[in-house]
């Protein structure tokens, strides 16, 4: 339904966004991951039409006017006219979309119910809560029946209970919309994406089926140490025996993962670690998660 070539971005002279192709699925929700500074937030830019690419192009594959109008998207930090009711404002995001007044008014309930704001639609915008505004700019950004849906971390200022209704919310506006959204919530992610689209230093490093990545996953093996407890020197020699094994270290743990494949393999390396007296706090065969996958891609570009 959208396809996005070659796209790229320079800011005061500096390259933002480099060289991006991908395609989003019709009807299918796609994770945009990538840490702060990926360029996540550039590049829903460039889709929402609120900055222009320096080079390539966003291309809808059907015939539409205006593709504003065909587009719902709520920004990282939106901002609102506290004076303005819930239903006031949705209101005139619709009309902004191109619905009649008659329609802006009915599907303005419609969404205020569906974002679970119903009780506060005709309350001002100043009194609601982080969580209320959010749920609110998801409303604006769907009021107008959009075939294309882009977030920017819809869900990162809401509570757990927030979190489940707006991927639930999600799930069912799919349906009838293309979704693209941006998050460091990658367990929510695992959740609810179809597809899966890694960013880093404004390039595209990862684009699968979150099915076949997870596929991945599940063929790795990981022991977890205590980092401390590691020699210097072992884990260079680890590695240059073995390049398909990886040590990631955060903070007092080390991680050493390599594929699952091969139990004469990972039986090295139980014995190399008894050997230099390290104990294994955990081992992990056979299933691993979207947020340790993520890690392993970053590190490998
Ligand atoms: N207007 C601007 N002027 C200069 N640099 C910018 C501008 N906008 C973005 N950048 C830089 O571009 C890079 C990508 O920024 P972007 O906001 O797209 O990242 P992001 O992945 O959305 O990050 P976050 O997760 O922190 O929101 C960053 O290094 C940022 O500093």
């Amino acid at each position: 339904m959208i396809s996005v070539e070659n796209l790229s971005k320079n800011i005061s002279g500096k390259e933002i966004i480099k060289h991006v192709d991908f395609r989003l699925r019709s009807n299918m929700i796609t994770a945009l991951l990538g840490m702060n500074g990926a360029g996540k937030t550039t590049t829903l830019h460039m889709l929402a039409t609120i900055l222009k690419p320096s080079a390539g192009r966003v291309v809808m594959h059907e015939a539409v006017k205006d593709a504003r109008k065909e587009i719902g998207f709520l920004p990282q930090h939106p901002t609102f006219h506290g004076w303005m009711s819930a239903r006031e404002y949705v209101t005139m995001a619709g009309e902004l979309g191109g619905l009649s007044r008659g329609d802006a008014n009915v599907r303005a309930d419609e969404v205020l119910m569906q974002t679970g704001l119903e009780r506060s639609a005709a309350q001002r915008i100043s009194e609601f809560s982080g969580g209320m505004k959010q749920r609110l700019g998801i409303a604006q950004a769907i009021i107008h029946r959009p075939k294309l849906l882009l977030l920017d971390e819809p869900v990162s200022s809401l509570d757990p209970q927030g979190r489940k209704d707006v991927i639930s919310l999600l799930s069912e506006l799919k349906k009838k919309t293309t979704i693209l959204y941006s998050t460091h919530i990658l367990h929510d992610a695992e959740q609810i994406a179809d597809d899966v689209l890694m960013m880093h230093k404004g390039k595209i490093v990862a684009f699968e089926r979150l099915d076949e990545l997870m596929q991945q996953s599940s063929n790795r093996t990981k022991f977890t140490v205590h980092a401390e407890e590691l020699l210097d020197d072992w884990g260079v020699k680890l590695q240059k025996r073995y390049p398909d094994w990886t040590i990631h270290v955060r903070e007092s743990k080390a991680d050493i993962e390599g594929p699952i494949e091969g139990v004469e393999m990972q039986a090295k390396v139980m014995e190399s670690l008894v050997e230099n007296r390290v104990a294994i706090r955990s081992l992990i065969a056979g299933e691993g998660s979207l947020d340790e996958l993520f890690r392993e891609v970053i590190k490998r570009v």
